[in-house]
């Protein structure tokens, strides 16, 4: 799917206008995701995706101070509540970072980042931003393909922000699926 060179807006705040009032605390909440959907749902998973080295998009190379090319440890998730996909997960690791501070990274498996990300006081989260894709992001069409046959909208509202351990960086970005507005606010 060849799409468009496109540099979507990420914004420190959810703009009033266009994102549904329930949708913005998924989009603010600077705490764990995984433990704000657990404290909504019976049964919470991660279906891991993909593992591996990839080469980031350049807008996450850019944020992650790599050049063009260079290729790092690529984490893709959906995290699943009540057996229901609710958001799609990508996070990037720069592979110098993987020895010694990052290894939370491969022991993970099927259990959640966040549980090991919030668990440690030595690991520090910047601030959020947030964006809408659409069809001329390719991370819209990673998302697309994960939870399908489940349609997605024409645009879905993602966020994103760096975490840091001993000033090495991992960059976690989150789509919001339109069934996370089925969980209690
Ligand atoms: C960063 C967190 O971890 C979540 C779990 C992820 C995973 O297991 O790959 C990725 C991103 C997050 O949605 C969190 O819970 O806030």
């Amino acid at each position: 799917m060849r799409t468009r060179p496109h540099k979507e807006t990420w914004l420190k705040r959810p703009p009033r206008a266009t994102v549904f009032r329930t949708l913005r605390p998924w989009l603010t909440d600077p705490d764990s995701l995984t433990a704000r959907i657990r404290a909504r749902c019976g049964t919470f998973a991660v279906r891991v995706l993909r593992q591996r080295l990839a080469v980031p998009h350049r807008d996450e190379a850019t944020l992650l101070g790599l050049r063009r090319g260079e290729v790092a440890w690529l984490r893709e998730v959906l995290l699943i509540a009540d057996g229901v996909p609710v958001v799609f997960a990508r996070s990037l690791l720069p592979r110098a970072n993987v020895r010694g501070a990052w290894n939370l990274f491969h022991g993970m498996g099927a259990r959640p980042l966040g549980a090991a990300l919030f668990a440690d006081p030595a690991i520090s989260r910047r601030a959020l931003t947030c964006a809408c894709l659409d069809r001329r992001d390719a991370r819209y069409h990673l998302a697309s393909a994960a939870v399908a046959p489940m349609a997605m909208p024409p645009r879905v509202w993602a966020r994103r922000s760096l975490f840091r351990l001993h000033g090495r960086a991992l960059l976690v970005s989150e789509a919001f699926l339109p069934t996370i507005l089925d969980l209690p606010e």
